[in-house]
């Protein structure tokens, strides 16, 4: 037997928000994800991890609708979302932060923002057609606010640091008001500095909001997550709370194996 500290999802918010079930998908003979499921509950951060290779990016993609799954399912606030294309998803409420290539380089922070605001107009503007941008103008301050943005409103987005590109990223993604919100690899190529500002910022979205997050940075992840689901070889070795992850002997296995052997 192993340890039995494999754990339900806990329920502490009273709802699933996002379903996975058996999802799979083939690159020619490679079975890249492997009838994964999951849950992930209202204003938790759920988190997948993994080895190099594992597939953390392939059931991204596959729930986030850049990828067509070959099998299984996949429900957003109990609708069957299975192989809808991203802009879809979108308009219902999972959006997902796209790797820096979604900003505008050419633009300043402010419009990019601005832009991305905008999508909140369009239901407004059938109702109140004088209103016009002064939705989008009032969520991109209080982006510009919340991400610390103040100081660069007139930059150029493409003279932003690393770090500043990635958390404008996340903005971005945030503009519509999501209810979840998928993430990528959020500090990939960032600072200490930058990676500890970031999951703060991550941490003060949940509850609000919901996030599935995918990150190298175990460290982070344990520190952040709510729950955690653990990939290897395209399938699901294993999910649970950080603690109960960590202390599990597969996981450890093959994941931990090195770090544990250094303990
Ligand atoms: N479009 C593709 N065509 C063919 N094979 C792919 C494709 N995308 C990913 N793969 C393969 O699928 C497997 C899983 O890749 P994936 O990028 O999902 O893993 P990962 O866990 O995100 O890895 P990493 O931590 O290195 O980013 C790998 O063997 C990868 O080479």
């Amino acid at each position: 037997m192993n340890s039995g500290h494999m754990e339900m999802a806990q329920d502490n918010e009273g709802s699933s928000i996002l379903k996975v079930r058996d999802i799979s998908v083939r690159f020619g003979a490679l079975l890249a994800v492997n009838a994964v499921s999951f849950v992930a509950q209202r204003g938790h951060i759920t988190s997948i991890i993994g080895p190099n290779g594992a597939g953390k990016s392939t059931l991204f993609n596959l729930i986030s609708g850049a990828l067509t799954p070959s099998g299984g399912k996949v429900w957003f606030e109990g609708a069957d979302v299975t192989g809808q294309r991203p802009g879809a998803l979108v308009r219902k409420g999972l959006s997902r932060s796209f790797q820096i290539t979604n900003l505008f380089f050419e633009i300043s922070v402010y419009e990019n923002l601005r832009l991305a605001a905008q999508v909140l107009e369009r239901p407004a503007k059938l109702l109140m057609p004088l209103r016009s941008n002064v939705l989008a103008r009032q969520r991109t301050e209080e982006l510009i606010e919340q991400f610390k943005f103040a100081d660069k409103v007139h930059d150029l987005a493409g003279y932003l640091s690393h770090g500043e590109q990635r958390r404008l990223e996340i903005a971005v993604a945030l503009a519509g008001r999501p209810k979840m919100l998928l993430l990528d690899e959020p500090t990939q190529g960032m600072s200490h500095a930058d990676t500890e500002e970031t999951g703060r910022l991550i941490k003060d979205l949940a509850g609000d909001i919901s996030i599935l997050l995918v990150e190298h940075d175990v460290d982070l992840v344990m520190g952040l997550s709510d729950h955690v689901v653990v990939m290897a070889q395209g399938a699901k070795l294993a999910e649970g709370s950080p603690a109960a992850v960590r202390s599990n002997p597969d996981v450890q296995a093959a994941y931990f194996g090195r770090e544990a052997a250094h303990a």
